[in-house]
């Protein structure tokens, strides 16, 4: 889909950041206050492969896995008003970041890694490369990342947002910066 004449409030907005930050929490809030479609690409990228995503890594490997999350990116990125939110490593592909950048508002979940490891408990099942790393691993994983996602339209702290608070902020912010970019348009 040819997406040219997208204005800044039509645009789809993406989630980057990393493992566990609320990408989809905050994704999913999001896009429903802001009236959206909301698409996580990891789940997404199970409905292709009618797997969940450790299975995907042991089954087909991270490169398959990989290469469906920049086919699905590139097709959802292009829609108009999508909240997407994607996965956590998807920024490491510099043709995602590409893709994302020139066609949507990429915005930078961030938090630090002391509010993070606060979470670990609940995310190292779901995440096969969080399983079996050590936190010294992990830690060394979490601040390589940090300039991957350094590359956005915007950035939020999270570490003293609850979910919803999060959600709440951003759209705010969106809203505003709609405004000001077209003032009387609806
Ligand atoms: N602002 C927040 N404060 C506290 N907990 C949160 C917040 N945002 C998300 N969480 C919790 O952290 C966990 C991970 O959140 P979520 O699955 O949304 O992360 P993610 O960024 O989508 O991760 P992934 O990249 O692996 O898909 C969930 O249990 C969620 O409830
Ligand atoms: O950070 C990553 O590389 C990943 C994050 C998750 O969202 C999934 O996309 C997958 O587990 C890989
Ligand atoms: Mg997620």
């Amino acid at each position: 889909m040819r997406n040219f004449g997208l204005s800044i409030r039509e645009k789809s907005i993406v989630c980057i950041g990393f493992m566990g930050v609320g990408k989809t929490t905050v994704g999913k809030m999001l896009a429903r206050r802001l009236y959206r479609n909301f698409i996580d690409v990891d789940v997404e990228i199970e409905k292709e492969f009618s797997m969940p995503i450790p299975q995907i890594f042991e089954t087909y490997g991270e490169k398959a896995f990989r290469e469906k999350e920049k086919e699905l990116i590139r097709k959802f990125s292009q829609q108009p008003l999508n909240v997407i939110s994607v996965g956590g490593g998807a920024f490491l592909q510099e043709e995602i970041r590409e893709i994302c950048m020139t066609n949507c508002v990429v915005l930078f979940l961030d938090i630090t890694w002391e509010s993070w490891k606060e979470r670990i408990h609940i995310l190292s099942d779901s995440r096969p490369l969080l399983k079996g790393r050590s936190l010294e691993d992990i830690e060394r994983l979490f601040y390589e990342r940090q300039s991957i996602y350094s590359l956005n339209h915007s950035t939020l702290q999270v570490d003293n947002f609850q979910a919803e608070e999060a959600a709440e902020y951003i759209a705010d912010a969106l809203k505003l910066s709609w405004e000001i970019h077209a003032p009387h348009s609806n």
